[in-house]
């Protein structure tokens, strides 16, 4: 299967050229449509960085070297005008916090009909529609009436399952998912994890999945990759990382994990 999303030897380093500090060192990961990729690890060890600078929002003091194919572009040096075009398109992201996706002042309605009509050109009824399928997908109850509520006047889960509907808008070929569940409880976390597997499913959204949550990673994850200190110590299908782990890290992460064995998929 070849990679909808190819990361090959990323380095990122903050600081001052020359003295500066590395945070991802010889990173290279592939992405395929119809998968979730895991990448777990410590908190610190690079995983949020190496998500951001797929869609270069990496501040400017970050010195990233490598590659970042999507498809036949290079997204790694390209100008920012262009990365826009690409960002929420092809290539979106969610984040732990659903806010740094929706704006709190803005109905659910507006800003999911804006996104579509700037990005999609849709016709104000069409992206009414179109606002209300997503949300339907996403399983918000009664979604006609969701459109002309706030943010604030939903739980954290449905909040979450709306920046879900507003990163599939437009129909990307590849989701960033950082810690989409850390902050939900478990029953919530569930029904998410549900959500994102089905939609892998039926879209073929090639996904990365970063959490530091090995429980997580084992209820979704098709491969998995371990990151310590900025580097990728171990990687592979989750099921050989859960049964047959090679790397001493992995082993220890796994040894950590509460009740220390591979969950069923949900
Ligand atoms: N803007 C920045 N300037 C300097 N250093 C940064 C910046 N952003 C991140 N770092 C550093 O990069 C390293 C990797 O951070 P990153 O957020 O990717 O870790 P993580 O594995 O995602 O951890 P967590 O699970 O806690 O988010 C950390 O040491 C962090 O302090």
């Amino acid at each position: 299967m070849s990679a909808v999303l190819s990361i090959t030897d990323l380095s990122i380093e903050f600081g001052p050229k020359g003295s500066g500090r590395t945070v991802v060192d010889s990173v290279s990961l592939d992405l395929t449509a119809g998968r979730i990729q895991g990448l777990a690890g410590e908190s610190g060890s690079g995983k949020t960085v190496t998500a951001m600078a797929v869609l270069g929002l990496l501040p400017d003091s970050a010195k990233v070297t490598g590659s970042i194919r999507l498809g036949d572009t290079e997204l790694l040096g390209m100008p920012t005008r262009q990365l826009r075009s690409i960002r929420g398109m092809r290539v979106a992201m969610v984040f732990q916090d659903p806010s740094a996706s929706l704006h709190p002042q803005i109905t659910v309605g507006s800003q999911l009909t804006d996104h579509v009509r700037h990005h999609l050109k849709l016709k104000r009824r069409e992206a009414k529609e179109r606002a209300v399928e997503l949300l339907a997908r996403v399983r918000v109850p009664n979604p006609e009436e969701a459109l002309s509520r706030y943010p604030h006047q939903f739980s954290g889960g449905q909040r979450q399952r709306i920046a879900i509907a507003m990163a599939l808008a437009c129909d990307p070929e590849v989701l960033l998912a950082d810690e989409p569940t850390t902050a939900l409880d478990v029953t919530v976390q569930a029904g998410i994890l549900h959500l994102l597997r089905d939609l892998v499913a039926e879209r073929d959204l090639a996904v990365l999945l970063v959490t530091h949550d090995l429980g997580v990673m084992s209820a979704v994850a098709d491969d998995m990759a371990v990151m310590r200190h900025g580097r990728i110590v171990e990687t592979g299908t989750r099921e050989k990382l859960f049964r047959d782990p090679e790397h001493p890290y992995t082993r220890e992460l796994l040894e950590a994990m509460p009740d220390a064995q591979e969950s069923e998929v949900l």
